[in-house]
């Protein structure tokens, strides 16, 4: 198997109104540095999983319709418990959506909340 991974972040807003969160039950910002990995079997005839140009414009993409935005008014997410983990399979399913992924096996999506924490998604393709 072979991986490639690009890196970006994004800064957000949001809140997560359940018991059991404490603060972040109120509005709150986050900057999440993510991680986006492509798996392959096997490598393509220029030698790459996938060219990192492509998949870090995928991923930019992605990002950019979710930064400076309160995800509580996200009409995607509006209504939804937006943590890390529930944001990692977000933006897995929308790089997908964009990326070409007939030759990738999967595609992994980490959300680094801080430097000691983070989530991940991994979505089999
Ligand atoms: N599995 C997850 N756990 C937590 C997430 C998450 O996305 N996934 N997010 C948070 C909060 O965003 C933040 O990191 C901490 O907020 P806080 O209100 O302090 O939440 P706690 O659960 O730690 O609540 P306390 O009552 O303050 O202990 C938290 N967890």
């Amino acid at each position: 198997m072979f991986r490639l991974t690009v890196r970006d972040h994004v800064m957000i807003a949001h809140s997560l109104p359940h018991p059991n969160f404490g603060p972040a039950q109120q509005l709150h910002g986050a900057t999440y540095v993510v991680e986006l990995t492509m798996v392959r079997d096997g490598l393509g005839e220029d030698g790459t999983v996938i060219d990192i140009g492509v998949a870090a414009d995928v991923l930019r993409e992605v990002l950019a319709d979710l930064n400076y935005r309160n995800l509580d008014d996200h009409p995607a997410l509006a209504g939804i418990l937006t943590t890390t983990e529930v944001m990692a399979r977000y933006v897995a399913e929308q790089v997908a959506e964009r990326l070409p992924t007939a030759a990738l096996s999967s595609i992994e999506v980490v959300l680094r909340e801080h430097p000691d924490a983070w989530a991940g998604y991994v979505l089999p393709l």
